[in-house]
């Protein structure tokens, strides 16, 4: 069977970059290749947001921040677009009146597209939107180990008596059974919480902790250590909340909370997470109208540039096995 070559991105010496629609890095649209590895999908849905709303705009913002991407990964040593085919699978429409109806949209929507490609990373939108995409996904792979980087836990109970929420999704999660209790944890928390018992809750409900201030004292190949131990070789989810970053790295969002970490940091954890069966993936929480400059687009964009790296060289590399073997 002839192997047809990964559509690419367009040529930026050909096309200025700020030229034409904004796909995800200038990919193709998922309905213009004939078969799609791996998809982006935005969910521009904020209805669950308990502070600054916004996120809604998330996925647009991180498109047009991610202009600037090129094709060449160096520090995975990597060309991601030439080892699997990937596609940016446009926007899954939630309704914003209603959060039952969303999630049950946004979950449909994403067993719809994990029919058609292997892997998924989604933009959001609020947190809310990671309790479906771990429905979508305990569906095909049952309960996953799930690494989560925000500044908050997302495992409280309630707001105003809403059960769905960006501060719930992890605890209905773990209540529904999607998620591997041993294997599952919370990177760069940090800030004030409601009570002591807050922690309590969290670890009661399958979370460790590798906190804001962790990283700051034991570095970040201590952190990558102890997460990659919790999560051993089960099917892992990334969760990544953009407010796990410092509001000097990522503003533009709805609950900042001052001592986070820097892009770099973020970056160099996510590269370090090679060679494990990433199952899916989000980057949420980006609100553009308090962004400056794009810092915040930018690092979200990286963090879905290097998602798809460690992907695509893990699809590239069962390809060329499969065809030794
Ligand atoms: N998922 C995010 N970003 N934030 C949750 C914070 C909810 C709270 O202030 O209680
Ligand atoms: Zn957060
Ligand atoms: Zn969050």
């Amino acid at each position: 069977m002839t192997e047809h070559r990964p559509v690419g991105p367009v040529d930026a010496s050909v096309h200025p970059r700020y030229a034409g629609i904004a796909t995800f890095a200038r990919l193709p649209r998922i309905e213009d290749v004939p078969r799609a590895d791996i998809a982006i999908v935005g969910i521009p849905f904020d209805t669950g947001v308990s502070y600054r709303p916004g996120a809604r705009f998330g996925p647009s913002h991180v498109r047009d921040s991610s202009r600037l991407l090129r094709p060449y990964n160096p520090a995975q040593d990597v060309s991601p677009f030439a080892e699997a085919q990937v596609v940016d699978a446009g926007d899954i429409p939630a309704n914003p009146f209603d959060i039952g109806a969303a999630v049950a949209e946004i979950e449909q929507a994403a067993l719809d597209l994990g029919s058609r490609v292997e892997r998924i990373v989604t933009v959001g939108g609020d947190h809310t939107i990671a309790l479906p995409l771990l429905r979508a996904v305990n569906r095909k792979h049952g309960p996953v180990a799930v690494l989560h980087f925000d500044a908050h836990l997302d495992t409280w109970d309630t707001y105003f008596g809403a059960p769905i929420t960006h501060g719930t999704p992890f605890r209905r999660a773990s209540e529904e059974g999607l998620i591997d209790l041993t294997a599952s944890c919370h990177v760069g928390t940090r800030g004030p919480l409601y009570s002591k018992r807050d922690l309590d809750d969290d670890e009661r409900l399958g979370f460790s902790i590798v906190s804001s201030v962790d990283i700051e004292e034991r570095g970040i190949e201590a952190a990558v250590e102890r997460v990659r131990r919790r999560i051993g070789d089960r099917p892992l989810y990334i969760s990544i909340d953009i407010d796990v970053l410092d509001p000097a790295h990522a503003p533009g969002t709805g609950t900042p909370e001052a001592g986070g970490m820097t892009s770099r940091e973020l970056l160099r954890m996510l590269r370090a997470l090679s060679d494990l069966d990433i199952v899916g993936a989000d980057v949420v929480e980006v609100s553009p109208a308090y962004d400056h400059a794009q810092l915040t687009g930018i690092a979200a964009s990286h963090v879905v540039y290097e998602f798809v790296t460690l992907m695509a060289a893990r699809i590239g590399a069962e390809r060329n096995g499969g065809e030794q073997g």
